[in-house]
């Protein structure tokens, strides 16, 4: 990918106070349309890094609020045009807001963060558009709610940040989304459309088919049942909880890929109930513990916190559920020298304890075992 053009210095530093800014590599103005979660976290973290952002939404609620978190101002008819549009609208307008956006703002160069990319690249070259000003992206971040209320400015660190370009997009219109995308901590790769829905079916479609569906089963349970739900049942439907409305327009503008994905999971799902009706059958429980252990080596190949294949080995203390506990445990980690990587809680329904799982590199696991032990903390 081309590097970004470097921004000058004082122009993009935090306008007021004295706190040392966070130097931008992307010029403003940046103008963003749609200024609701993935709009307002744009905005909050470009103005975090000084650059000027003006907003616009259908909604007056919602481009007021968004301001008022610090997104961004609320963009009127005298402010210069912008040098950057980015369109974070539903992906059924993407299209339409792209084509207007090309046509108000001629100079400046457009993006998208829909979650799906064909569709509005084959909707927009169907109507002739000239798109060397347009380059599509997908920041591949996100909340299972919406609105301008969830926006954080940190909400792409570290995350993949997909570019879908034309040919022919010239390289300083792709270096002005690359160094947003930057700036955002976002971690650029670059694909085509077909290949970008292609995968995005696999890792966040399908899952959220599959979570929607399983959290479903829900509904009728009694809540005795519900009540023995733990960790597995949480980490299997947290995607559950998400917006119907935007799913219906994700999944409706990428149904090819995510049905011919639900049909091969239908088949396993068949396959497995199969083994699984007649467990004594020769060969049955050979066929449940093969299907198993596909999903050991599919998991063992998410990628871990950074990025890379690499998988943090977790930790499990018990903490009693009295106040200090957890700050006196992480105080305890880093006496020993322990770099946490990720913590996670969890409470043990109607017990006077609770579970932190703590993730460290697998070369400190066991020390930081014995060394908790000595201590006198009770290891899982
Ligand atoms: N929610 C998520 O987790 C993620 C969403 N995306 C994509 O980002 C885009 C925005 O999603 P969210 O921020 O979650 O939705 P949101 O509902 O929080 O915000 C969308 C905003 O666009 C506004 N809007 C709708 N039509 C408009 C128009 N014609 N002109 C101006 N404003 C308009 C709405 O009033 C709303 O405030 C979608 O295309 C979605 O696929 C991408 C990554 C993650
Ligand atoms: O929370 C998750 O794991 C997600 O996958 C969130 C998400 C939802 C929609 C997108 O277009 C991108 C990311």
């Amino acid at each position: 990918m081309s590097a970004p053009e470097a921004a000058p210095s004082g122009e993009h530093l935090r306008a007021a106070g004295e706190r040392p800014a966070l130097v931008a590599r992307t010029r403003g103005p940046v103008h963003v349309i749609g200024a609701g979660l993935l709009g307002a976290s744009v905005g909050l973290g470009l103005r975090e890094r000084g650059v000027d952002v003006t907003l616009e939404d259908l909604s007056p609620t919602t481009v007021a609020l968004a301001a008022d978190y610090g997104a961004g101002r609320v963009r009127t008819a005298s402010d210069e045009s912008p040098v950057l549009v980015v369109i974070a609208t539903p992906p059924d307008v993407t299209a339409d807001v792209v084509e207007r956006a090309l046509r108000t703002y001629p100079d400046a160069v457009v993006t998208d963060v829909a979650s799906v990319k064909l569709a509005p690249f084959t909707e927009l070259k169907r109507r002739g558009i000239d798109l060397a000003k347009y380059v599509g992206s997908h920041p591949m971040a996100g909340r299972e709610r919406g609105g301008a209320i969830m926006a954080r400015a940190d909400l792409f660190v570290g995350r993949p940040w997909v570019i879908c370009r034309d040919g022919e997009t010239p390289a300083d219109a792709l270096a002005l989304v690359e160094a947003v995308a930057l700036d955002l901590g976002g971690v650029l790769m670059e694909m085509t459309p077909e290949e970008h829905d292609r995968s995005v079916g696999l890792v966040s479609h399908l899952p959220q088919v599959v979570s929607s569906l399983l959290a479903a089963r829900l509904v009728p349970a009694s809540e005795q049942a519900i009540g023995l739900a733990g960790g597995g049942l949480r980490d299997t439907t947290r995607v559950a909880s998400s917006d119907p409305e935007l799913w219906v327009q994700i999944l409706g503008a990428n149904s090819a890929p995510v049905v011919e994905l639900l049909d091969a999971f239908s088949a396993d799902v068949a396959a497995f109930a199969d083994a699984l009706r007649d467990p004594a059958r020769t060969g049955a429980r050979r066929r449940i513990a093969d299907l198993l252990s596909a999903g050991n080596n599919g998991v063992s190949r998410i990628p871990g916190k950074h990025g890379s294949s690499e998988r943090f080995t977790q930790i499990t203390v018990l903490i009693d559920d009295s106040p200090g506990q957890l700050a006196k445990l992480l105080t305890e980690l880093g006496e020993l020298g322990i770099n946490m990587e990720d913590l996670r809680l969890e409470h043990s329904p109607g017990a006077q304890i609770g579970f932190a799982e703590i993730a460290v590199l697998p070369e400190v696991a066991e020390r930081a075992v014995a060394d908790l032990v000595e201590r006198g903390w009770r290891t899982l």
